[in-house]
Formats: structure tokens, sequence, C-alpha cells
């Protein structure tokens, strides 16, 4: 899968026309418009024409568009997933996804309605039965590009309480990674929603990263620079970087198959991260290009 920043990827209500504003300004690297949850049944139907004008009219610049549709069994999943497969986003956020069928179902409706091939599909794990699926909702078709946690409703669903160490939810975001990598998709750490606590969200994103997580969900402008900050590569991980290359590099013209870098070890797996952090490092500096 090529390589895109999603450090940082911010929600909002589809229903907030200031928020919607504001995003044009904001440093995500992804925006998810959301018609779901923070959407009331009454502003349903006009929250979906708020987006889909808000996408139209552009200005969100290099930052990727995601809209997170109601589930297709609600009365305003199939028409949502329509709008969006014709709103010129990048994808199509599923929420509360259990099995492949129900993202067959939803590539079904985007094909029928002719949305471009490039749209993607994102699915949302927050429910035990999503979890224990896993595997089978990761390897669906070629657009499902990313899993996002929805560990609100999975804590909720799991009964288990929001504590710093996550401890009732490691298991369950682990297998989840575990099958992203599996299946070559990216994978997003869920929201966090204490907005005065900066120390333990900062805290929670390096929990994140640390379990393998590419980025980071997030409710409000205030989270972007930690998660920006703790899932991309920082100076010290590019300096390693370009050493760990230029040292192989060398390496390799002698024949040798293994380095000493800074007195660790280096090998070829060694090098691939290296390229890989290198390669992030360039494409969110394209991001902040004019
Ligand atoms: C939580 C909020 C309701 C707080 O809103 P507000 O009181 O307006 O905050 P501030 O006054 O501090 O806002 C300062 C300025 O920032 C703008 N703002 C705030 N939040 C956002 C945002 N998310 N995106 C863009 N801009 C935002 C305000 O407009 C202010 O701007 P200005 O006028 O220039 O001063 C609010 O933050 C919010 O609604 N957050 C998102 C909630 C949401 O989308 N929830 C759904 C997704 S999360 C989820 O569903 C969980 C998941 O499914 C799971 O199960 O885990
Ligand atoms: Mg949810």
């Amino acid at each position: 899968m090529p390589v895109r920043p999603r450090r940082s990827v911010l929600y909002m209500p589809g229903s907030n026309q200031r928020a919607l504003e504001k995003a044009r300004t904001l440093a995500a690297d992804t925006l998810v418009l959301d018609l779901e949850d923070s959407v009331g049944p009454e502003k349903k139907v006009e929250a979906r024409d708020m987006v889909v004008a808000a996408v139209k009219a552009g200005g969100y610049g290099k930052r990727e568009i995601i809209i997170r549709a109601n589930s297709l069994d609600s009365e305003w999943g199939e028409d949502d997933v329509r709008a969006i497969g014709l709103s010129g986003a990048d994808g199509v956020c599923l929420p509360k996804i259990e099995n492949e069928a129900e993202v067959e179902a939803a590539i079904k409706v985007l094909n029928d309605v002719g949305a471009p091939e490039t749209m993607q599909v994102w699915v949302m794990i927050e429910t035990p039965l999503g979890v224990t699926n896993i595997h089978q909702i990761a390897s669906s078709d070629a657009r499902m590009t990313v899993i996002a946690m929805g560990t609100t409703d999975l804590a909720k669903e799991l009964r288990v309480p929001h504590r710093p160490d996550r401890i009732g939810l490691l298991h369950s975001l682990s297998q989840c990674v575990l099958a992203a990598r599996a299946h070559d998709k990216e994978i997003l750490d869920g929201v966090y929603l204490d907005l005065q606590n900066d120390a333990g969200f900062t805290e929670v994103c390096q929990q994140g990263r640390d379990l393998g997580f590419d980025g980071k969900t997030l409710i409000h402008p205030k989270q972007l620079a930690a998660a920006n900050d703790v899932f991309g590569p920082g100076a010290d991980d590019i300096e390693r970087a370009e050493k760990i290359i230029a040292a192989w590099k060398l390496a390799e013209a002698e024949g040798k198959g293994v380095v000493v870098v800074d007195g660790k070890l280096v090998e070829g797996m060694h090098v691939d991260e290296a390229k890989r952090h290198l390669l992030l490092a360039e494409k969110i500096a394209a991001l902040t290009e004019a």
C-alpha cells in the first residue's frame, strides 16, 4: 500500500458548519465528516447535504477527506453511501462493521452509483463481533484500506472502564493491529474523550504508537499537535534512518549482509524500516507544501 500520513484523523459532526469551515485551516492529515453518532436523527438528511456541499466547495487542500456514513441497516445508510460515492470525497467510513458481507454490501452501492475506483472504504471496528471477525473483514475488497478502532463503543460493549492503561481493550486492539498488518491495511487508534487532560492524551498516543497504530482518531483541534508529533517520525528517527541507509550502502558495496550502526546490529529489515520513515517524512513535508 502506498505510504500516506494519517497521524491525525479529526472527526467533526457533519451538522456543524463552523467545524466544517474551520477544518480547512487545521493541521490534520485526514478529516472525517461524520453523519453517524454525532448527528441527531432530525439532522441526518441536512447534515448529509452539508458535508457533500462542503466537499464539493473544496478548500481542504491536501487533507484526506472521509465521510462517515450511517450503518446500511439504518434508514439513512444507503442514501449516505450513494451521496458519498458521488461527493468527491476520498472515502467512506462504515461504522460498527461486524463481517465481510457488510463491507461488500457498501461496495456494491458504491459500484452501482458509479463511484470512482479510487474511492476508499474504511471500516470501524467497535463491537466484540467485529473484533472476532477482524481477519475476515481485513481481507475484504481492495477498496478497503483503513481500519479505525471505535474504542468508545467497544468499551461499552465489552463493559470495560476507560482506564488510562486501557487494559480491558488491549487484547482487541492488538488483534486488530495484527489483522491490519497481515492484510496490508492501515489502522487507526480510537478517540480520547478527556479534553482537559493533555498529558493523558499524549501518553495514550504513545501507547497507540507502541501497539502498532499508524495514527489516532481525534475529536478536537487541540489534540492535533500531539498526535502529529507522536505518530510522525521524529528528528531522531530521521537521523538514524539516514545513518542506517548510508551504512547499508557501504556494507552492500563490500558484500556484507549486516552492519553495526551506533553499536546496534542493522540488517535488511532495518533498512526497509528506515526507508519507510524517510518516505513518511517526505510525504508529511509534501502535505504542508503549498
Ligand atoms: C467536543 C466538541 C463538542 C467541543 O466543541 P466546542 O465547544 O465548539 O469546542 P471549542 O469551543 O473548544 O472549539 C474551539 C474551536 O475549534 C472548533 N472545533 C471544535 N471541535 C472541532 C472539530 N472536531 N473539528 C473542527 N473544528 C472544531 C470550534 O468550532 C472552535 O472554532 P472557532 O469558532 O474558530 O473558535 C467538539 O470538539 C466536537 O464536536 N468534536 C467532535 C465530536 C465528534 O465528531 N464525534 C463523533 C466522532 S467520535 C465517535 O463517534 C467515537 C467512535 O465511534 C467510538 O465508538 O469510539
Ligand atoms: Mg462508535
